[in-house]
């Protein structure tokens, strides 16, 4: 396979565009997966304010919001309810980038269809550069973007995050949001502290296996699986930060965060058969959701 070349692609808008080439096999496959991807779950809850995310959620549910499952407009309710957590988690990645200004870069490697990417312009009034492999996503990140009149500051490319398209030192803060499983770790920390100024802030939220554990479990297996992902021990994310001048500043489990989000959506009519992998290993210890965000010494 020639790794080097581009390929040609039709956007939305029937325009041609040429997007590089996967840089490995794998990166292929991904790139596939995420072009196809079109689970309910996740444009349904996308639809409720315009903020489409690929992540999961945070927080107490709010049982007075919810109401009664008895009555018709329950499933609406609930909908709301579950992208109101997921955009909670992204509210909680936010508050740990620090000082950022309107002058300042941030960079979302893997960022799925841009929700985050709207939520930290929005915050900080800063520009957000968007990487992902998948061109669908790419293309639905950028006419969001542009529907809210942001795309001079909100942008989203079909890039590789092992090799991104920035100047050393460019941005004031970078993160991964269940992203990180896709690659190996050193080579990610390498190139987000490359990319970052000194000073400058990294934030990742993602699912790891818990070395206290062992090994990673059966239903770890099954996450992976699930997704085609490759999930990290949360040893691994603090060895390859400490090789690569990136300090941490908060390590937070948040696992006893999330379990509401997974235990309230095993019982709607969203469900697409993974719920019970997350339930079963955060429960029996094997699967963290964690928060670490880092300095750029
Ligand atoms: C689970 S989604 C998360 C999306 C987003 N961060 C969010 O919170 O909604 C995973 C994302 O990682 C991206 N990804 C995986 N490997 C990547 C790589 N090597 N370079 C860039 N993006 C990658 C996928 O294309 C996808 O957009
Ligand atoms: C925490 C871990 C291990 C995450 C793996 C990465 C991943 C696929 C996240 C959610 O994406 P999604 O929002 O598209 O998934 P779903 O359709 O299940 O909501
Ligand atoms: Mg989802």
């Amino acid at each position: 396979m020639d790794l080097s070349v581009t390929t040609e692609l039709t956007t939305a808008n029937g325009t041609s565009a040429f997007v590089p080439a996967p840089a490995s096999p794998y990166q292929g496959d991904i790139a596939r997966y995420w072009d196809q991807e079109a689970r309910p779950v996740n444009l349904r809850l996308g639809d409720v304010d315009g903020l489409y995310h690929h992540h999961y959620g945070i927080g107490d549910v709010d049982h007075a919001a919810l109401g009664d499952s008895g009555d018709a407009a329950y499933d609406k309710r609930l909908v709301a309810e579950l992208h109101r957590l997921e955009s909670a988690q992204a509210e909680v990645l936010l508050d740990h980038l620090g000082l950022i200004g309107r002058d300042d870069l941030l960079v979302d490697a893997g960022c799925g269809r841009g929700g985050s990417m709207v939520m930290a312009h929005q915050r900080f009034g800063c520009s957000v550069e968007g990487l992902t492999l998948s061109a669908k996503q790419a293309d639905f990140g950028n006419r969001r973007a542009h529907e809210l009149g942001i795309e001079d500051r909100v942008h989203s490319r079909v890039c590789n995050m092992l090799d991104m398209p920035f100047e050393t030192g460019q941005a004031a803060g970078s993160w991964n949001n269940e992203s990180s499983m896709y690659v190996d770790l050193h080579d990610l920390f390498a190139e987000h502290s490359r990319i970052l100024g000194v000073g400058g802030r990294y934030v990742t939220i993602t699912g790891c296996w818990n070395p206290r554990y062992g090994q990673p479990s059966k239903w770890v297996s099954q996450i992976n699986a699930h997704f085609e992902c490759n999930i990290h021990s949360r040893r691994e994310y603090l060895r390859a930060m400490a090789d690569n001048r990136l300090v941490p500043q908060a390590v937070v489990d948040l696992t006893p965060e999330t379990l509401p989000y997974w235990e309230l959506r095993a019982t709607s009519s969203l469900v697409t058969g993974i719920e019970e992998a997350f339930i079963n290993s955060y429960k029996d210890g094997s699967f963290q959701y964690v928060l670490i965000a880092a300095d750029r010494v």
